[in-house]
């Protein structure tokens, strides 16, 4: 059974045209796929869809083969902008999904200072995001979105306002964390390198379908050096080509 199934979905803004039409996808557990496409094509759209923060005019969405009606503790998310809550420390920004539902406990806490210091953030655990570098926020808002385990991970463009070096390192960062957890990731981005780098499958979307489907058998655990090799390159022209085809 597809961990997530997206089935047929539709879903129009008022007096739009559709900004998704009729798309079909389907993620077994534990796998990492991208969702590929010039901006405007509806990849944002699709992603909160597939969260359940909207509702799809027709078709529907399965989660372990149930509707999904409402976002959950099944669910992390990350969006382009690290959106940390200014008056709150690092540790207490990770900790904002337990907080919300109760009060967190020592374990809460041991967990959050380890995701932490998986991330190479254990010195600014007491640290307020203005006392952070945009990579360290980001790595901060990570952990957010890992702190309850989610199986499922959407990731909107998490990682564009990065230079290269800070993303290469939180894509690595990405990578072994959803690995040593199964969890299973939607990753949106419009950077081509970067969706071979991380999928084990790009999906192409243009005009709110998905046009072409590119499964990307580079071994496992990715490596730097690997960007500089044959096969890899050899992907990204392979996906540039798609995408050039398909006008996406
Ligand atoms: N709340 C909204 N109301 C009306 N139209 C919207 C709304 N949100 C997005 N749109 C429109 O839907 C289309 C798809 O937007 P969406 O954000 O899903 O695209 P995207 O592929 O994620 O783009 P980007 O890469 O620039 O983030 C765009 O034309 C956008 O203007």
């Amino acid at each position: 059974m597809a961990f997530l199934a997206i089935e047929q979905v539709r879903f129009t803004y008022p007096g739009r045209k559709p900004v998704v039409d009729g798309v079909d996808w389907r993620m077994l557990a534990g796998e990492f796929h991208c969702l590929l496409g010039r901006s405007g094509c509806g990849k944002t759209t699709l992603l909160k869809l597939a969260a359940g923060l909207l509702r799809p005019q027709s078709g529907r969405i399965l989660l372990r083969g149930g509707e999904l009606a409402s976002p959950g503790p099944q669910l992390g998310f990350m969006f382009q902008a690290p959106t940390l809550l200014e008056w709150l420390s690092a540790l207490d920004n990770v900790l904002l999904p337990v907080s919300l539902q109760r009060r967190p406990t020592t374990q809460d806490r041991q967990r959050a200072l380890q995701l932490l210091a998986q991330l190479g953030l254990e010195d600014h655990a007491p640290h307020h995001p203005r006392q952070l570098s945009g990579g360290q926020q980001s790595r901060v808002a990570l952990a957010r979105a890992l702190m309850l385990e989610p199986p499922l991970l959407l990731l909107d463009e998490p990682f564009a306002a990065l230079d290269a070096i800070t993303r290469a390192e939180l894509q690595d960062d990405l990578l072994r964390t959803c690995r040593a957890r199964g969890t299973t990731v939607l990753f949106v981005t419009h950077d081509i390198n970067e969706a071979v780098y991380l999928g084990d499958r790009i999906a192409l979307m243009q005009h709110g379908r998905i046009v072409d489907d590119i499964a990307v058998a580079l071994p496992a655990p990715r490596s730097q050096a690997m960007r500089h090799g044959a096969a890899f390159n050899e992907y990204c022209a392979r996906v540039r080509a798609a995408m050039d085809r398909s006008g996406a």
